[in-house]
């Protein structure tokens, strides 16, 4: 069985708005005022929670430290949670082309970054928990991406096997997932960058998840 193992945010959908509204809530919380701008910042919401408290953390000034992050990130969790859906949408054709593949025999999986709880919230608020055979967060194991284990359970757990799957991604940590898994890797065209993440060289570039289904089939004859 070929499976194909999907990213969430910023592959599937864009999560960017909510998250960045997130950690600027979580900063109002300790009397800071906004940092973090959902246009300019895209790039660094997509790179995660900490990744975009680090930023806004930086931009108000020196001095801050991991423990500074550790301590904001529960209250940037709970902002998220409470406000997951407002402005994330799954990217045009995402839905269709998982369909797509599923109909041609392929299963289908989800790996990321979030933690697995707040991942199976918003797939269930954008109505796709049933177009994948299983979703493996940032605290289902011990280890997250770019470990490879997260991403060979998300196979698994889809009923495949991961010397015959593909992992679509976003971002250096997909790209580093792949290759420590041994398994191809496509990069989406459609984010901050747009056909700039070539410069991390993936097997295929997506530019538009109509053009999956045809890839998928070539990577994984
Ligand atoms: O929340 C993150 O750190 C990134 O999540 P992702 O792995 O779904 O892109
Ligand atoms: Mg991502």
């Amino acid at each position: 069985m070929r499976t194909v193992v999907f990213d969430l945010d910023g592959t599937l959908a864009d999560t960017s708005g909510d998250l960045i509204a997130a950690a600027n809530a979580c900063l109002a919380t300790a009397g800071h005022p906004p940092q973090l701008d959902p246009a300019q910042d895209m790039l660094t919401a997509f790179a995660g929670g900490r990744a975009m408290l680090r930023l806004a953390l930086s931009r108000i000034g020196p001095g801050w430290t991991e423990a500074d992050i550790d301590a904001h990130f529960p209250v940037f969790l709970q902002a998220y949670a409470g406000a997951i859906d407002v402005t994330t949408r799954l990217y045009p054709g995402a839905v269709g082309a998982v369909e797509a593949l599923r109909s041609a025999g392929f299963t289908t999986a989800i790996c990321t970054n979030k933690p697995e709880g707040l991942a199976r919230t918003l797939c269930q608020r954008l109505g796709i928990t049933d177009l994948f055979g299983a979703l493996v967060g940032a605290d289902t194991l011990p280890v997250r991406k770019p470990d490879p284990a997260p991403y060979r359970a998300a196979v698994q757990g889809a009923g495949g096997d991961p010397s015959r799957s593909i992992l679509i991604g976003d971002t250096v940590t997909d790209r580093d997932t792949a290759r420590a898994a041994g398994v191809p890797v496509v990069l989406v065209a459609f984010g901050p960058e747009g056909a700039g993440v070539a410069r991390l060289a993936p097997d295929a570039l997506l530019a538009h998840y109509d053009d999956l289904p045809a890839l998928a089939g070539r990577l994984l004859p």
